[in-house]
Order: structure tokens, then C-alpha cells, then sequence
């Protein structure tokens, strides 16, 4: 029988009560059913009008980048699109009331009736919630670290967990970080009634690369980030005394918090897509398939932030087509180009490996058409005396692999490949980077980092030199990722 969520309901209140002797059995019960529930509600939404036209979209995007849509890697992609689109808005459609209500719990203040706790005065901080958030202005998702502070009024406080699923309604939108922070600042305190709410988020946005631009520098992709504040109550006035006590735990905890005052502006550069004057030609088809797109996630395509951003959003998908940096590489890859083959006779002379570390890159996943970006090392066999091949080309190969749908695994390949044509045949490649796909949406498992690692020749039948190739690479977190 096909698990529906009704026919699920009546199951479980089959069980009834949970008394102890029983409760291991209902537990494991409720578990299943939690997990039916979830997955009849997965297959629902895949066959939702909103869905299917995001997925239709998405195949014209795809097309749009020359990329062939019945390619086995792309088949499902279509789907997964739509699906980590509508997980990622579905904000909209949840409403704060329900999660507050029955969620706020009698706390009684201090007793003696000096200073300020408890359900009276003091204060309560939810620090570190991590949450991603739609960038209204690219479609691409940035990463936001929230802080919440309240003081509680009227002998009541809020469930913890709640501060969290409340901030999360509004993160799951398209945003702008300053609208973000004040829609959680008021919707807590019209949800808690308490004398004052604060939000501080930290926000990071990856910057726009493109082979062309210096976006990217020498050692990692970089971030544009964005501290904002907003206050009600007590904390309307930025400038209160309370907010020092707020700011003081979050010091604590190595945030600076110096520019927290400084109000941020939306007319402040926050999404790299709205510092392009240039945009190239535009593609009608897949400007309409994104303004369909942002219909289906419940946007009105006319409200004035959402304007440029199938524009903005295709500037960004448009470097990872590629065609001019293929021609490019055939100079490299024919070795045509001089400087890209090692020079000298080294027949004679004793070899070491020679690396080269933190090359930056830039990619797309081509299961969920996400970011993923981090640093690639390169080990390469290099006689005494012969000029290794320049950084510059590494860098250049790198990104040449790096600008496309790709998966992590292969690109990998392809570059240990490229550079074993260069380099005699004897290469190792390391690849370590941050998925958004794994972080934004899906299993959500911030500062997850993946790693993998390509040997050729002799590498794969020497131990030892692989060992001293992998212990130069630095810590990840020191080498920009
Ligand atoms: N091996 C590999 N997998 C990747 C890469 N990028 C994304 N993926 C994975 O591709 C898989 C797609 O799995 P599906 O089950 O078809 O799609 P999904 O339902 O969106 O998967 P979840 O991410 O688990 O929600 C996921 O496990 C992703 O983590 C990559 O570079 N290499
Ligand atoms: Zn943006």
C-alpha cells in the first residue's frame, strides 16, 4: 500500500499513548513513519506544477551552455535543481505564529526584585546559527551566521530551538542580508513580546570569477563579507548601553564586532553581480526560463531587487560554458606553446618532486548547478636544473577544468592528466574544496571539505614520494579554503 501522509497519520494515531513499557517499539515506529511522511512529501512536490516548470527551465539553461541535457551525469540534474530551489525558498510558505505559539514557557525573574533575570529582564543570546540564504540578487546561495539576543518580559521566554526555526523561515527567501536581519528582528519580537530583540548576522557571499577578471587571486577564492545589525525595543537605539552586553559575549567568542554600528546600507556593494557594468549579450531563452524560475518560487519578477537577476545569475552561469578558454588549452595540451614544456636535458640529472600549492579554483557542480571552490596542489618529477613548468600555466589548466559543470572526482583526472603531458607522465594532484550543494541544501553539513587525490606513474608505485608531496600541502584552513 502506497504511504500517504493522511494513511501515515492514521497509523500513528493507531499507536496511542506512549506508555514506558512500549515506548522503545513506538519510537522506532515513529521514526519510520517520520521517514515515510518525508519521502511521500518528496515525491509530491516532484510532480508540482512549480517543479516541473523549473525543471524545464533549468534543461534550457543547460542547453544554453552547450551542455548535451541526456548526458548521464545531467539527466537527473533537471530535478535536483528545482528540488534544492524549492527547499531553499520554502520560507515562504512557513508562517512564524505556528512555531512560536506553544513555544513560549512561564520563566519567573529575579526574586528580590534587584537587577534583571530569568523571564524579567535579563538576557537570553542563541549565538552561531548557521543558516544559507538566497542572494535576491544572483540566485546563488550565501552563507549566514546569526546571533540573538532578547531580553524576556512578562514572566515568559521562548524554546531555544524556536529563535532558530524562526530565523530559518526568513533565511529560506531570496534575501538581502539587512532585510534578513530585520524580519527576524521583528518577527521575534511580535512572536515574544519580550522589551527588546538584537540580530547580528555575518554573511559571506563568493565573489564572481571569471578566467578574465582578477576576482580570484594568487591563493583562494575570496568572499565578500557583510556584518549587519538590527534592534527593536531596548536595542532600537544602537547606541544603548544594552547592546555592549550583546557584543561583549559575541567578542568573547572572536567575532569583531567593531563595525557593528555601523549600519549597513543596501547601496553597499554586497552581491558582486551588482558592481558589472558590462554584461554580455543577452540570451533571451534563458533569461525567460530564470524569470520562471523566480515566478515559481512565488517571486514577482517585477519588484525592483529582483530585476537584474536573471542577468545577474546568468552572468555568473556564463563562465562555466567555456568555449574560448578550450582553444586556449589545445596550445597547451599540444605542447605548442613553449613555456608550458619544461626546458633543458635533464637526462642525466637526479629528479625531485616539485609542487605547487593552493592553486585557486572555481567550479560548478553539475548534479545541483552549485558552487564548489577551494585550492588544487600539484606534484610533478623535475630533474635538477630544468625550469619547472610556470605557476601561471598550472593556474591556467586549473581553471580551465575548473570553469565547467564538473564533478570533483574529474576534474581531479583531468587535471593530473593535462599536466602528465607537460610534465613526463609522473604527477600527483590534490583537490580540496567546499561543495555548496553539501552545505547550502540537502544534508547541510557546514565546513564539510572534500578532498581528493589523482597519482600518476611513478607516484602510484612510491610511497614515499607521495608522502613528501602530501606533507607540504598546508592545513586547509590556512590555505584559504
Ligand atoms: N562524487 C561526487 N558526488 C557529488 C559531487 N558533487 C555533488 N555530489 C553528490 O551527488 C549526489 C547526487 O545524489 P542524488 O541522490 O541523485 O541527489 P540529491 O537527492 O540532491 O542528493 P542529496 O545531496 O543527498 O540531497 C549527492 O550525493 C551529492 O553530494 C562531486 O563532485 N563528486
Ligand atoms: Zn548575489
Amino acid at each position: 500500500m502506497k504511504a500517504t501522509p493522511a494513511l501515515l497519520e492514521n497509523e500513528l494515531k493507531k499507536f496511542g499513548p506512549i506508555r514506558s513499557n512500549n515506548i522503545q517499539v513506538n519510537k522506532v515506529c515513529v521514526g519510520f513513519v517520520e521517514f515515510e511522511v518525508a519521502s511521500a512529501v518528496q515525491k509530491a512536490i516532484e510532480g508540482e506544477p512549480e517543479t516541473l516548470v523549473i525543471k524545464d527551465a533549468v534543461k534550457i539553461l543547460l542547453q544554453g551552455l552547450g551542455e548535451d541535457i541526456n548526458r548521464e551525469g545531467l539527466l537527473k540534474t533537471p530535478l535536483r535543481v528545482a528540488k534544492a530551489l524549492r527547499e531553499g525558498t520554502r520560507g515562504y510558505k512557513q508562517n512564524v505564529k505556528d512555531i512560536v505559539q506553544g513555544a513560549l514557557f512561564p520563566e519567573a525573574g529575579l526574586e528580590s526584585g534587584v537587577g534583571h533575570a530569568g523571564g524579567a529582564g535579563g538576557l537570553v543570546i542563541v549565538r552561531d546559527l548557521d543558516f544559507f540564504s538566497y542572494c535576491e540578487s544572483c540566485l546563488l546561495p550565501f552563507q549566514v551566521k546569526c546571533h540573538v539576543c532578547y531580553v524576556p518580559s512578562g514572566q515568559q521566554v521562548l524554546g531555544l530551538s524556536k529563535v532558530s526555526r524562526v530565523a530559518n523561515v526568513f533565511a529560506k527567501r531570496l534575501q538581502d542580508p539587512q532585510r534578513l536581519a530585520d524580519e527576524v528582528c521583528s518577527a521575534l519580537q511580535h512572536g515574544i513580546m519580550p522589551t527588546g530583540v538584537a540580530v547580528i548576522l555575518q554573511c559571506l557571499h563568493i565573489h564572481f570569477p571569471s578566467f578574465e577578471s582578477t576576482c580570484l587571486d594568487s591563493n583562494h577564492l575570496g568572499w565578500v563579507k557583510l556584518l549587519v545589525t538590527s534592534g527593536s525595543g531596548v536595542f532600537k537605539n544602537e547606541k544603548a548601553d544594552i547592546w555592549g552586553d550583546f557584543l561583549s559575549l559575541l567578542k568573547l567568542r572572536d567575532i569583531n564586532v567593531e563595525s557593528t554600528h555601523s549600519r549597513n546600507s543596501a547601496d553597499q556593494c554586497w552581491c558582486p553581480s551588482r558592481s558589472f557594468s558590462k554584461t554580455g549579450p543577452a540570451n533571451v531563452g534563458m533569461n525567460a526560463a530564470v524569470a520562471s524560475i523566480l515566478r515559481s518560487l512565488g517571486e514577482d519578477t517585477s519588484r525592483k531587487e529582483l530585476v537584474g537577476t536573471p542577468t545577474h545569475f546568468l552572468k555568473w552561469l556564463m563562465n562555466f560554458k567555456n568555449s574560448n578558454l578550450e582553444m586556449k588549452l589545445n596550445g597547451i595540451v599540444h605542447g605548442t606553446i613553449d613555456p608550458f614544456k619544461i626546458s633543458g636535458d635533464a637526462s642525466d640529472n637526479e629528479e625531485h618532486v616539485h609542487s605547487e600549492l593552493n592553486l585557486s579554483f572555481c567550479s560548478q557542480c553539475e548534479h545541483h548547478i552549485l558552487p564548489f571552490h577551494g585550492v588544487v596542489h600539484i606534484g610533478y618529477f623535475c630533474a635538477e636544473g630544468v625550469n619547472p613548468i610556470g605557476k601561471s600555466h598550472l593556474q591556467s589548466i586549473v581553471h580551465f577544468y575548473g570553469f565547467k559543470l564538473q564533478v570533483q572526482e574529474r576534474l581531479t583526472r583531468q587535471i593530473a592528466e593535462t599536466v602528465s603531458l607537460l610534465s613526463g607522465g609522473d604527477v600527483m594532484v590534490v583537490v580540496e574544496a567546499n561543495h555548496t550543494c553539501m552545505i547550502s541544501r540537502g544534508i547541510e553539513k557546514f565546513g564539510s571539505n572534500t578532498a581528493t587525490i589523482a597519482v600518476l606513474g611513478r607516484f602510484s608505485t612510491d610511497p614515499a614520494a607521495r608522502a613528501l608531496f602530501l606533507e607540504r600541502i598546508p592545513n586547509y584552513s590556512s590555505s584559504g579554503g
